[in-house]
């Protein structure tokens, strides 16, 4: 079988997208991790899949599978793509849309720039919602990496995100630390971990190691999640600039109870087909 897809990125967080939207596309583990492949597939650190919405109320339903073969509940850059992609595609000629996730409803919205923003919801700081096996929900929890205690904040954005201040983000130890945070007993079903460097109260550099599919170099959630908390730790006020390997993301938050609303580019790179087994 030949499947088109399009291969886009959100600030070099690359994506496969497909469109299922006049017939579904059957999907395993395996044919995820071929597509992700960037030696023997196409390359992408997700794969994301436009569908129609299950409920009138709604304009489309997208999924998200990480480079891993593993589904999750949210994609921040990948909602931006979502957006270029319906709008490229002839799918709607909606400039606000809302889209069904595995986490929820988001809205993003086309602006007249090319940029989008996306309404990402009220971010989630219960830990038994990240989940996060601490019985506290105190703002920064000791958390246990090999030798060193790493003080974190957990969030969850729809997608669980453990966040920790560094003094030089070029200098953290991404690469070792990561792994050991994501697979990290106390989070269940894995985390992405976030890498923060705070430069002033409206500017952070950000490197976050992400669950299923490695560092990458920017990770939309990951900005949203460091930004809320900067500001729960009275580091950051909004609205915040998130300088990441990839390019800048802004995000804006007004405090515990309101959504997140974040800002950037969208970019489709180019069309293709590829055969499958
Ligand atoms: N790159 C994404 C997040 C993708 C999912 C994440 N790796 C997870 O497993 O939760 C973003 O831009 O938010």
């Amino acid at each position: 079988m030949r499947l088109p897809f399009s291969k886009m990125h959100g600030l070099g967080n690359d994506f496969v997208v497909l469109d299922a939207t006049a017939a579904p596309i059957e999907l395993t583990a395996e044919r995820v991790r071929f597509l992700a492949d960037r030696h023997f597939g196409v390359g992408c650190d997700q794969l994301l899949v436009v569908e129609p919405a299950s409920r009138p109320d709604v304009d489309f339903r997208y999924r998200i599978f990480n480079a891993d073969g593993g589904e999750v509940e949210q994609c921040g850059n990948g909602a931006r793509c979502f957006v270029r992609f319906v709008h490229d595609k002839g799918l709607t000629d909606k400039t606000a849309i809302r889209v069904e996730t595995r986490s929820g409803i988001i809205e993003p919205r086309l602006e007249a720039d090319g940029s989008v923003t996306v309404d990402m919801g009220v971010p989630e700081l219960e830990p038994a919602r990240i989940p996060f096996d601490s019985g506290s929900d105190a703002v920064v929890q000791p958390l246990q990496v090999g030798d060193t205690m790493v003080p974190i904040t957990a969030v969850s954005m729809g997608n669980p995100h453990a966040v920790q201040v560094v003094a030089d983000v070029d200098a953290a130890p991404v690469a070792t630390q990561g792994p050991a945070i994501e697979s990290h007993p106390r989070f269940p079903a894995r985390v992405n971990a976030g890498f923060m460097e705070v430069v002033d109260a409206h500017t952070i550099r950000l490197r976050v190691y992400e669950r299923g599919a490695g560092e990458t170099l920017a990770c939309g959630t990951g900005a949203c999640a460091a930004v809320v908390a900067g500001v729960l730790r009275g580091l950051l006020e909004s609205p915040v600039r998130v300088h990441t390997r990839g390019g800048e993301l802004s995000i804006a938050w007004q405090g515990r109870g309101t959504p997140v609303m974040m800002t950037g580019p969208a970019v489709r790179v180019f069309d293709a087909e590829i055969e499958l087994d």
